[in-house]
């Protein structure tokens, strides 16, 4: 069988943003042309102050473009109002941070099922299915009934990963998820995170400055001044240590 022609998950066509005006204004984002292939774990990385998290918060809706376009799957964001963007943000698009954000009072379920929850429902048979598929996938199908605080780094954000999947949102953002685990943690996580984009189709933005977590992408994108300075595929930590360097050297 031959491989399904990838589409695109997300686009940003010609993205500036500039934050205050006249004398204190600041290109956070200069003019990006970026497409996101779904079903891929893609990373972006580049120094600090670089735009990655304005990148973020302008393809998730969370901060509007001062210039150009962003599409999710067939949808021009740009011009959405906020009740049309905050239910593109429930329904198609999931978040991952480094500080795990779940609720502590909630079972892992109830964290799980909560986006559901906050669009205004429970998730029906077959979803819950899904959920508890996602659950022993993500091996944590065990912990159904366990608070947050009576699990282990790596497990916290596991749960975090399955609700931010549990809706099969178009786009998942993970935002240094690996911040707070230690290594074998973090490549278990990882693993796992690139595993979803090839068995489910689930496309995947990881935003990191760390070389190991982004050799698990199958695309890193650096951001320098907020352009697209480098575009390479699956690539040693090394080599993308080495890609950092050069441009730290160059800035
Ligand atoms: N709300 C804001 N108002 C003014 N300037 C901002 C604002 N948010 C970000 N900036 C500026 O825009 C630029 C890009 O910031 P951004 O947070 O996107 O970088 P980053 O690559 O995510 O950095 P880090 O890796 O340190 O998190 C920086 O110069 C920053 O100071």
């Amino acid at each position: 069988m031959s491989e399904p022609t990838p589409t695109v998950a997300a686009r940003a066509t010609g993205v500036s943003k500039v934050y205050g005006s006249g004398d204190s204004a600041t290109t956070a984002l200069d003019a990006i042309d970026l497409e996101i292939a779904a079903g891929s774990l893609t990373a972006i990385m580049g120094p600090s102050g670089s735009g990655k998290s304005t990148l973020m918060h302008v393809f998730a809706g969370l901060d509007s473009a001062t210039r150009g376009r962003v599409t999710i799957g067939e949808t021009d964001i740009t011009h959405l109002d906020d009740t049309a963007l905050t239910l593109l943000r429930r329904r198609s698009l999931g978040f991952v941070f480094q500080a795990f954000n779940l609720v502590p009072t909630l079972s892992v379920l109830g964290n799980v099922t909560l986006p559901f929850e906050l669009d205004g429902r429970r998730p029906d048979a077959a979803e819950l299915a899904w959920i508890r598929e996602l659950l022993g996938r993500l091996g944590i199908g065990m912990l159904e009934t366990r608070r947050p605080h009576e699990l282990s780094g790596g497990q916290q954000q596991r749960v975090a990963i399955a609700r931010a999947i549990a809706m099969r949102p178009q786009l998942v953002f993970a935002d240094e998820p690996t911040g707070n685990l230690d290594s074998r943690s973090s490549r278990e996580v990882l693993g796992l995170l690139r595993d979803l984009t090839r068995e489910y189709r689930q496309t995947v933005v990881l935003v990191t400055h760390d070389p190991v977590a982004a050799s698990h992408a199958d695309r890193v994108v650096f951001i320098a001044d907020g352009r697209v300075a480098r575009d390479v595929g699956a690539s040693s930590p090394k080599e993308l240590s080495d890609i950092i360097l050069s441009l730290e050297v160059a800035a």
